[in-house]
């Protein structure tokens, strides 16, 4: 490095460690302003208890590991059998207010609410982080992921789900999963309510977000000019663009513990123990039957039975991390770590899937005077403000509910790509957000870039008006793995993510961000605000001719983003299938009573972020179950029950054991006729 960026680099550092204090005070602020004035947001009558360790029972029908985006489904389902006793086992505490506010977004990551993880270092990708690491956030907090994500409501493709259905997974197509889609589903966007493709009853709320930029206009204008649709990108097309579509509740962040735990919290078969770290599962040796887990909390060690099953929903690395530890993985690994060895499944941890982005992507530009007086893309010192926190707490407005990181999303088709099919490769992040516009206190620590990176490419853009694009490889050919470090169940995982393994898959990404670079710089709108790219260089990339192909490619490998979407590493696959984990009823293969419900489970990464379609497989999971247990479990849709209304049947004549009269919503759209079925155990086990 030569004197002037080592100097660079101090100031950098000096400034970014002064201004950490003002930004923090920001937030504690907003944090005790909130608690006083928005009753709304702490929502105390609805939030779960966490149960003591003294009033868990040693035996519960079902016991779920990991109370995350799938876990809180599946919590909600089981117990709406009155019958069933449920226990939630989440490793993290409850939410907090600020987890709620869609601007807080990247502030959660690096937190205790956050596990973070690390991949290992690679040669091809993360070249400019940290360490050559790229940081993989993943929620430690009821709700898991579905408390720390971007909140944006993506499906995928039909194609993804027919394919998954077309690998000998009967049921996964994408007319069998849509119901399901829509049955968990609360649109709130009046255009798409009363559409096909949308459900309104479920308990995941789906809204526009509340404030937006004049950018997000800019972004559509521009894409329009480009030849692209402005479309619902998760009805019967997904090519084209869209205004972001979050899990929003009156414009705050919808989690799956919000959607789907709380108005279940006070089910009396439903436990929910929080600070409770899974170790182990038992698994009976000679009958290859799981009977329950070990789990820590608060230091002491504590064992439950499970009467029925155990279901892992612990996400795609501390799933296969506790399969393996019980001894189901690929044998050779598992014996180099001294794991004995129950079912030698060469799956587990394999064919790990994610989305990376190409980040850096920055342009700055030039609002023109009528925009004078507003906030156009989000710059730390203007946002971060008494306004902003009155506006919040007085008016119910502003920017706090503002997710600048994603104000409008596009999904297109590069070259390489049948330009006929409606299967687009690559998806956009349009923001109105750039790394140099929070002076590097949130989003740099979130990603990791390294300090010599941020003073280079940022510091002398600090805070000017930007926007960015992320590019993202939408289904990469690159597999990466999951192993163990150890024995020891709080040893984190090692991520292999091999991003850009397949040079197809970084050419690809080349040609989505000459795409985007094209929408930003030449479309009249753009031109009109004066919109280029940032000239300022990625270290690493200096010798390479500006925005070439290639320069575009060492950006991608230098600033590579995860954008959070590890799936597929205990994959549902039949039984020809020798990499398969879980059978289509998501069955751990060569064990009894134990499931694996998850994004795990996903044999290809769909389409599109990741968070609906895990809440999708959930839902369907509990109607797998309840079928398997000999619980007839009926999912009457809009169009039945109005019929059965009009011939005057009690719309909530099944209803009056289950307790589902928390929250807003109401089960008419459901019918259940519960029965108690005996447990099935094939032998006593304690
Ligand atoms: C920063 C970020 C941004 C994202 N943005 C989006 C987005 O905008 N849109 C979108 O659709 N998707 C997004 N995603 C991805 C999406 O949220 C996840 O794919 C999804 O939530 C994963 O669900 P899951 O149930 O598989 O796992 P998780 O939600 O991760 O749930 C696993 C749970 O298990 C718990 N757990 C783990 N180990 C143990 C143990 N041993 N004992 C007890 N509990 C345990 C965890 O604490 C966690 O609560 C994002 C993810 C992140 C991290």
């Amino acid at each position: 490095m030569s004197t002037i960026s080592q100097q660079m680099n101090l100031f950098s550092m000096t400034r970014m460690a002064l201004t950490l204090g003002p930004g923090l005070g920001f937030l504690f602020y907003l944090h005790s302003t909130t608690i006083s004035a928005r009753p709304d947001v702490l929502d105390r009558e609805h939030r779960v208890k966490d149960v003591p360790s003294y009033a868990i029972k040693d035996t519960y029908d079902f016991v779920i590991v990991g109370g995350g985006s799938a876990g809180a489904v599946l919590a909600n389902r089981l117990s709406e059998n009155p019958y069933w006793n449920v226990l939630l086992l989440e490793a993290g505490p409850d939410e907090i207010s600020l987890t709620d506010m869609p601007l807080m977004f990247p502030t959660l990551q690096q937190t205790p609410f956050d596990w973070r993880y690390r991949t290992e270092p690679g040669e091809k990708y993360c070249l400019g982080l940290k360490d050559k690491r790229c940081n993989w956030p993943r929620g430690k907090v009821l709700g898991g992921c579905s408390v720390l994500n971007a909140m944006l409501y993506i499906r995928g493709n039909r194609r993804d789900y027919d394919r998954w259905e077309s690998l000998g997974n009967p049921g996964w197509g994408y007319d069998d999963v849509l119901p399901y889609f829509k049955k968990s589903e609360d649109m709130r966007i009046d255009e798409y309510r009363e559409d096909d493709y949308h459900g309104k009853d479920g308990y995941l709320t789906v809204e526009h977000f509340r404030y937006h930029s004049p950018l997000a206009d800019w972004f559509l204008e521009a894409a329009r000019e480009s030849g692209y649709e402005i479309r619902d990108v998760n009805g019967e097309y997904q090519t084209g663009f869209t205004l972001a579509h979050g899990t929003l509740r009156e414009g705050l962040r919808c989690s799956t513990e919000k959607g789907f735990i709380r108005p279940a919290a006070k089910r009396p078969n439903l436990h929910v123990s929080l600070h409770s770290m899974v170790e182990k599962i038992l698994i009976n040796e000679y009958t290859k039957q799981a009977y329950g887990v070990v789990f820590n909390k608060f230091g002491l060690s504590k064992t439950v039975y499970s009467d029925r099953e155990v279901i892992l929903s612990a996400g795609s690395l501390a799933s296969p991390q506790l399969l393996m530890l019980a001894g189901i993985g690929p044998k050779e690994h598992l014996e180099d770590v001294g794991v004995e060895v129950l079912v030698d499944s060469p799956g587990v941890g394999m064919n790990l899937q994610d989305h990376a982005a190409l980040g850096g992507a920055t342009y700055l530009f030039e609002p023109t005077e009528e925009y004078d007086d507003q906030v156009c893309s989000f710059q730390l010192p203007k946002v971060f403000s008494t306004e902003t926190i009155n506006q919040f707490t007085q008016e119910k407005t502003g920017p706090i509910y503002w997710l600048p990181e994603c104000e409008v999303m596009g999904f297109v088709k590069t070259k390489y790509e049948n330009q006929t099919d409606d299967w687009p490769d690559i998806q956009y992040f349009f923001a109105s957000y750039a790394d140099n516009t929070d002076g590097g206190l949130f989003g740099k620590k979130a990603i990791g870039l390294s300090d010599e990176l941020y003073s280079a490419v940022y510091e002398n853009i600090l805070y000017k008006e930007s926007f960015s694009i992320l590019t993202l490889l939408l289904r990469p050919n690159s597999r990466g793995r999951i192993m163990l470090k150890d024995k020891n169940p709080n040893s984190q995982v090692l991520i292999y993510p091999n991003y850009f393994d397949d040079p197809q898959d970084l050419r690809v990404m080349v040609d989505g961000a000459k795409k985007a670079h094209k929408i930003a710089t030449e479309t009249p709108t753009m031109q009109k605000y004066n919109a280029t790219f940032n000239k300022f260089r990625m270290p690493g990339c200096h010798d390479l001719d500006f925005l070439s192909d290639e320069y575009w490619a060492c950006q991608a490998q230098h600033v590579t983003m995860t954008i959070y979407h590890p799936v597929g590493t205990a994959k549902m696959g039949p039984d020809e299938d020798p990499v398969a984990v879980v059978d289509p009823r998501l069955r751990v293969r060569g064990i009894k009573n134990l499931r694996v419900v998850d994004c795990s489970i996903m044999p290809y990464i769909p389409s599109g972020n990741t968070n609906a379609p895990v809440i999708m497989v959930a839902e369907k999971a509990a109607d797998m179950i309840k079928e398997d247990w000999g619980v007839l479990h009926r999912y009457v849709d809009s169009s039945e029950q109005e019929t059965e209304n009009e011939n005057g049947d009690d719309e909530n004549k099944n209803d009056e054991n289950i307790e589902l009269k928390t929250g807003q919503r109401t089960s008419a759209k459901k019918e259940l006729i519960m029965q108690k079925t005996p447990a099935r155990r094939d032998m006593d086990y304690w």
